[in-house]
């Protein structure tokens, strides 16, 4: 695993920037006092600097034209006209805003070759949410003006201020959307942005957006819950205002102590993160001098190194700690990857996050194995997974020896592929000491190629094939035991149920089924990159109304676990079948779920993640269900998650309850899934309040016991959904639900996702 790029923040870069002098060879270029110091950052193992686009001179003159000079709208009275100073002062000002330049004095980057290794900063002053409209005004023009300069410089990264002001935070998120869309453009499409957003709330960033130099963060007080939230919600209309723009990131500043509670900081996995500012106040020392970070930010950084980030150090020599130096901190931020739970599972050969590298958050359309038929290198890639194989060998084992030691078993393997069931079957046939047929069952005509090579090579004539459909085929005789996959990540989402109730034909009446029975899963999450990703994907509606099979990384679960949906049994006794054994419909096939989920802390709803766990015989299963994957059969890699995307994200505050339906749908060509969700939130009202008071809550009667409530009187105009909770004498309490939000029906009809019978 490539390693974290580590950058030190340049407080005072050289004055003297572009002033080398030329060197009388004129093929040997002098560098600039920037660049030593960029190489000398390098050969302390660096990535390279972080430093302000622009300096204090800049700053000067840009409060003299637009802080010191009164306004255009302050144009003086006829009683007190401006001054001609004043008035040559407006002008000047006005003549910036038309157009203009830095000077060079003006800038700390003045090259393309020192810019190359720097993470610029734009101005922290700059007050895009001022409350004076002509301080944001002025503002946005100076942004741009960096930002242009950035562009000319190539510079791959700008990170902008933090907003400070809540009242003004849509003020501040238009103007960084200009940024982007304006035309002709201010930044070149090379140039992304980043948000410095500081963990522990806006209030506690001071003008330069971070702690102050040499203070101590570990005796700052910690965050309170509403300035954590606040800030979250600042990031989130910045880049909802900005349409979930790919170039848009956030960068944490981990000045102060972190948010007490984990579900706060948890939601800052599921964002699209740049930059992690450290300054050197944010140590504390250990019993030996060493700068180490607090506890809580240790564990913080070990999870969220997972996504990648850059790491900005500040403050390194200012000898805040006895022992290390100024490269202490950069080593003990090395350390503390190294030893990053994910790091270690990546790096481990076989784990899940090994397997999974470059494929985290990456949307894949479902296999459709019914409809198409797989590629070798596909089989190739499920036969890697020792637990699938490995759960269905002692699944059948388990089938044999419970059958009578004395018999005789068919067992058929429906959708053999390449044969790696069927090679487990004869593993579980010998060490079970039973005699035993097998047949193998495939209809991808390449697939029953390589099974043929393996009959004749391997299998030493001990398995009969039989090419075909499940559902048209009909073997020589009837099985005992019918073994199948044909699962998909949200279980029924590859057609099993369809198959087996075509296999179910050549079962016995007392046959078994591996696997027995498969359950789905939902829960919501917020994923910021999925949601773009799910959007942009396909032309029309058609990328958010499809579900993808994703690993999940910069995920966030906004519940406490998933809940069931549905599950399908095998084999059925009940379907009406039709003379050749086939059901008449597939309409038992169809189900439909209602799930309600608690939202603890508040989030934006950005889809639906679908998990699937499988009873394969007995006490065997199979499961991707978050919480339970890793008793059931830890390290399987062959599944990951559904991913129902939202069209639209719904904003749930803390505390809500989020309304999940989902539909399995059938017709005679094509299942398919349609979704919706709704947002309510729980409110409770005594018997004291006013009957049909305006704002929606049922009315009660002022005696003991309530009357039963008339569905058309007492109908609340806004909460849906009511019921009595306690009824003491003259009072009772009704627990309601007021809607606050909803998105549309995803998928009517199999519009846009559907997977061929
Ligand atoms: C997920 S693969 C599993 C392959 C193999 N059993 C394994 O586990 O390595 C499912 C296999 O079932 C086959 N299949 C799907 N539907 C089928 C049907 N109706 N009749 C026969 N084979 C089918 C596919 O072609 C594919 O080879």
């Amino acid at each position: 695993m490539s390693r974290t790029p580590i950058y030190l923040h340049l407080s005072d870069p050289p004055t003297s920037s572009g002033d080398a002098q030329p060197s009388l060879n004129p093929s040997v270029r002098k560098r600039s006092p920037l660049e030593d110091q960029i190489e000398e950052a390098l050969q302390d193992s660096y990535n390279g600097l972080c430093l302000n686009i622009t300096n204090d001179e800049w700053r000067r003159r840009w409060t003299s034209l637009c802080l010191t000079t009164p306004s255009p709208a302050e144009g003086g009275s006829v009683l007190m006209p401006l001054s001609d100073e004043l008035k040559e002062q407006q002008r000047v000002a006005e003549l910036w805003r038309v157009s203009d330049a830095f000077k060079k004095s003006e800038v700390n980057i003045t090259k393309l070759e020192e810019a190359e290794n720097i993470v610029g900063l734009a101005s922290e002053w700059l007050e895009l949410d001022s409350p004076d409209e002509w301080v944001r005004q002025d503002s946005e023009l100076a942004l741009r003006q960096e930002l242009a300069y950035a562009s000319y410089l190539n510079l791959a990264t700008v990170v902008l201020p933090p907003p400070r002001n809540r009242q003004h935070i849509t003020d501040y998120a238009r103007a960084i959307n200009g940024c982007f869309t304006n035309s002709p453009p201010v930044l070149s499409s090379y140039v992304y942005l980043t948000i410095r957003i500081p963990l522990s709330g806006a209030r506690k960033a001071n003008r330069s957006g971070s702690v102050t130099p040499g203070a101590s963060s570990s005796t700052a007080t910690a965050p309170t819950e509403t300035d954590v939230n606040e800030i979250w919600e600042m990031w989130d209309t910045i880049r909802t205002i900005c349409s979930y723009n790919q170039r848009l990131s956030v960068s944490l500043d981990l000045s102060y102590p972190l948010p007490p509670s984990k579900p706060l900081l948890d939601r800052w996995n599921s964002e699209p993160l740049r930059y992690i500012f450290l300054p050197a106040s944010a140590f504390v020392a250990n019993n030996r001098g060493y700068p180490v970070l607090p506890k809580a930010t240790q564990a913080f950084f070990r999870d969220i190194i997972k996504h990648r980030p850059g790491v900005i150090v500040s403050g390194t020599d200012k000898g805040l700690h006895k022992t290390g130096g100024h490269t202490a901190y950069q080593q003990y931020i090395r350390y503390l990857e190294k030893t990053s739970p994910y790091v270690v599972a990546s790096e481990t050969p076989g784990s899940v996050e090994s397997f999974a590298t470059g494929y985290w958050d990456f949307l894949q359309a479902p296999l459709q194995p019914l409809m198409d038929n797989l590629q070798s290198s596909t089989y190739e890639v499920f036969e890697r997974d020792p637990v699938k194989y490995s759960k269905y060998e002692e699944a059948i084992y388990q089938a044999l020896c419970d059958r009578p030691e004395d018999s005789s078993t068919i067992i058929c393997v429906a959708g053999a592929g390449r044969g790696g069931l069927v090679s487990r079957c004869l593993s579980a046939i010998a060490s079970s000491g039973r005699r035993a047929t097998v047949y193998a069952i495939e209809k991808n005509p390449s697939a029953y190629v390589t099974l043929q090579e393996k009959r004749d090579t391997e299998w030493e004539g001990a398995v009969q094939l039989v090419f075909g459909d499940m559902r048209l085929i009909t073997p020589p005789e009837k099985a005992d035991i019918l073994v199948s996959e044909l699962l998909g990540s949200f279980g029924d989402n590859e057609l099993s149920p369809e198959c087996l109730d075509g296999a179910s034909r050549f079962l016995k009446d007392d046959g078994i089924s591996i696997p027995s029975s498969y359950t789905a899963y939902l829960e919501p999450v917020s994923s910021s990159r999925l949601f773009r990703d799910a959007s942009n994907s396909l032309s029309d509606v058609k990328g958010a109304e499809t579900p993808y099979v994703v690993m999940f990384q910069a995920v966030n679960e906004l519940s406490a676990e998933p809940q069931e949906c549905w599950e399908f049994q095998h084999p059925r006794h009940n379907a009406i079948i039709d003379q050749n054994g086939l059901p008449l419909t597939n309409s038992h096939n169809t189900r439909s779920a209602h799930l309600s989920f608690q939202i603890p802390q508040a989030g934006i709803v950005h889809g639906l993640a679908g998990y699937f766990e499988a009873v394969l015989y007995g006490d065997v299963g199979l499961s991707i269900h978050p919480d339970r994957k890793n008793d059931v059969s830890p390290n399987m890699l062959s599944w990951f998650p559904l991913f129902f995307p939202l069209k639209e994200p719904v904003y749930v505050p803390a505390n809500a309850e989020l309304d999940v339906h989902i539909w399995r749908l059938t017709d005679k060509r094509k299942v398919w899934y349609e979704w919706f969700v709704e947002a309510f939130y729980p409110t409770s009202a005594s018997s004291t309040d006013p009957p049909h008071s305006p704002s929606g809550v049922a009315h009660m009667s002022d005696t003991n016991a309530p009357p039963p409530p008339s569905p058309m009187v007492d109908a609340p105009a806004l909460a849906p959904e009511g019921r009595f909770e306690d009824t003491r004498e003259g009072e009772a309490t009704v627990e309601m639900r007021v809607k606050i939000g909803q998105s549309s029906l995803h998928n009517p009809g199999g519009r846009s996702s559907w997977i061929g019978l």
